[in-house]
């Protein structure tokens, strides 16, 4: 199967073509600059070189996909296999290189055909390909796929019973074996010694034809969906070295994937990037308002007129979440069914298999509903709680409109949510980094959404791309910028009192400290406001995303508390001149409302001690 330089850069459009012809180029520059030596031959050998550049780079261009010794049968198997009729951009690039023997990363938008890219050479190749995937759902989504395309696949997890292991572990080393694809957990690359060895045998008889890593950024912990068992992957490239590696993924960044790379032992990979835009998703924000749930409501609403009989996913903070929003939906005469990790696996097979066949119209899912997890015309993917991450958001979001059809993916962005994720997230490696940057992405309004994932992603991103395609570029200049200075002195004046009596307030103490809420002993010591409670909200969500306040955690043996202390800035505002501005929805808060709602209190009034203040007034 494997092709010598030459033919490789003659034949394969994309890197490997332009790594023989630059080669190619600086030879004859380097000849050139030996000018000295430079005699008739070397002259014409030059010209030659810049002839073959031109010839190969037409033949590029007008034929892509030139003649492999595969190509046909790549052609065949796309339309009579996989009932597709041509390539996405991308894929038969990556193909070709991983079939030319290659290692390659390839990070492609989602729901942009990454498996492919390991399905379709796995069908055109000897043996089979080893396919790594992190989630049991995953890999069901993908067997029930294959199987309805007659294409035979595997899978060994943990819930796979013994006499399925034995046979799939027998047939390995079995030429006859009829299957294409072996769907393994990383946690059985990780433990189970008789898969190795199987492998190893597998290896040796010419069987294991590639491997495939998919959601390659789980090896990485800078990643957003870090695997432990994923960090012990290297094994493999080190026990098989002349298997090409094909690592997968949408979400990862280049510090992330040169991780990756060290992690999986993989010393030259070629790395496929395509923007991360997907163009028919609509991105959304909505304001969830904590003093009621009025979110479900709303929810249910728009599933049961705008989304009417279209299939779709909610995604929720927690496994409790998934149940009661799913009864609720059903009270409200939705068909939803709730997916959680702590379902058992036949119930969670089954939720996913009648909504995979339109049985089922909404999933209540916490994100073990998530990467990979791929059907066609899922039109909306609504977000009840915020995700902890960009990467997470773009990843579950990006299970809407895979058939590139419109699909809309709208979040309810709650105050008291930003804490209740806070607090799990708050021993991740830089998660509560990540954190701060999807609520950034929330309450902006005045940044195209998809300009902050393109950011996010080290992606350069103008705006025209974004085609309305999402609430801030449709609602255009409807938004203010506000002065908030004043809010800020009264917020941080609150925060300091509590801690000058030992006190550690809640986002929750403090708003309704704010607010003017509870012992009348503290609304004399403070300046509360009247401003409503989503603009109070939003101002404590700026000044934590400014720095003017910051996270303060108190842990327990059961339980993490989530306290506001003032940030690095609050110093600033003891300077006069120093102002502090934000912006927000005209609907959302007034300019005049915001300058003209204090409350000035500051009554003077006598102190007893610290205790009895502290009692008296939290
Ligand atoms: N060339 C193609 N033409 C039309 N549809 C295609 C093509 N390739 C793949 N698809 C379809 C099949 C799937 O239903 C859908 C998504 O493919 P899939 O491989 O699951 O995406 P992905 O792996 O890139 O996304 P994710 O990152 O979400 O896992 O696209
Ligand atoms: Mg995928
Ligand atoms: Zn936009």
């Amino acid at each position: 199967m494997s092709t010598g330089p030459f033919v490789a850069g003659l034949k394969c459009s994309g890197n490997v073509f332009w790594g023989f012809s630059s080669f190619a180029w600086q030879r004859g520059t380097l000849q050139l600059i030996a000018i000295n030596l430079i005699t008739l031959h070397n002259i014409l050998e030059y010209m030659l070189n810049i002839l073959l550049y031109c010839i190969l780079t037409c033949l590029n261009v007008f034929f892509p996909n030139l003649d492999f010794s595969w190509s046909t049968e790549l052609e065949q198997n796309l339309k009579d296999v996989f009932q597709l009729s041509t390539f996405r951009p991308l894929q038969l690039k990556a193909i070709n290189l991983s079939m030319s023997g290659k290692d390659l990363f390839l990070v492609m938008p989602t729901g942009r055909g990454k498996s492919l890219c390991y399905q379709l050479p796995a069908v055109c190749s000897e043996g089979f390909t080893l396919v790594v995937t992190p989630l049991v759902s995953l890999m069901e989504d993908q067997l029930m796929y294959l199987k309805s395309i007659d294409v035979e696949a595997v899978s060994l997890n943990a819930s796979s019973s013994k006499e399925h292991a034995k046979m799939v572990l027998a047939e390995m080393t079995d030429s006859k074996a009829p299957f294409k694809l072996l769907y393994v957990t990383p946690e059985k690359i990780a433990k189970s010694k008789l898969l190795m060895s199987r492998l190893e045998k597998a290896y040796n008889a010419g069987r294991l034809s590639r491997i495939a890593v998919d959601e390659v950024h789980c090896c990485s912990q800078w990643g957003h969906d870090f695997r432990p068992d994923y960090k012990l992957l290297g094994i493999l490239k080190r026990q098989f070295p002349k298997v090409p590696l094909l690592g997968l993924t949408a979400t990862a960044t280049g510090s992330v994937l040169k991780d990756c790379q060290k992690i999986l032992c993989v010393p030259e990979p070629i790395t496929l990037t395509a923007s991360f835009n997907r163009t028919n998703l609509y991105y959304e924000v909505r304001l969830k308002d904590s003093n009621s749930d009025d979110s479900v409501s709303d929810i249910s609403a728009l599933i049961k007129e705008r989304y009417k009989d279209q299939s779709g996913i909610v995604y929720v903070f927690s496994q409790k979440d998934a149940e009661t929003v799913s009864a609720d939906l059903q009270g409200k005469g939705v068909n939803a069914s709730p997916y959680h990790a702590n379902m058992n696996p036949e119930d969670k097979s089954q939720v996913h298999r009648k909504w995979a066949t339109n049985k089922i119209q909404v999933v209540v899912a916490t994100v073990a509903f998530g990467m990979g997890i791929d059907k066609a015309d899922v039109r909306f993917v609504i977000h009840h709680t915020i995700s902890k991450s960009i990467e997470n958001y773009y990843q579950e979001s990006g299970r809407a409109g895979r058939d590139d059809k419109p699909a809309d993916c709208i979040v309810y962005f709650g105050f008291n949510d930003i804490f209740r994720i806070s607090t799990m997230v708050v021993m991740e490696n830089v998660g509560q980094q990540k954190l701060l940057t999807m609520v950034d992405y929330c309450q902006n309004v005045d940044r195209c959404r998809r300009s902050v994932i393109a950011v996010h992603f080290d992606e350069v991103w103008d705006d025209e791309g974004c085609n309305e395609m999402c609430d801030v570029c449709r609602h255009g200049n409807d938004y203010i910028t506000v002065d908030i200075t004043q809010h800020a002195k009264d917020v941080v004046q609150i925060v300091e009192l509590a801690g000058s009596l030992d006190e550690k307030l809640t986002p929750l103490k403090v708003t309704e400290a704010w607010m003017g809420k509870g012992p009348a002993k503290r609304r004399k010591m403070i300046q509360t406001t009247t401003l409503s409670r989503l603009e109070v909200e939003a101002i404590i969500t700026s000044l934590l995303l400014q720095g003017y306040l910051s996270e303060d955690f108190s842990f327990t043996p059961y339980t993490t508390y989530f306290y506001l202390k003032l940030g690095g800035k609050a110093p600033l505002l003891k300077n006069q001149s120093h102002s502090i501005t934000m912006k927000m929805r005209r609907t959302g808060l007034d300019a005049n409302t915001v300058s003209t709602t204090q409350q000035t209190v500051q009554e003077s009034f006598s102190v007893p001690g610290k205790d009895q203040r502290r009692k008296e007034i939290w």
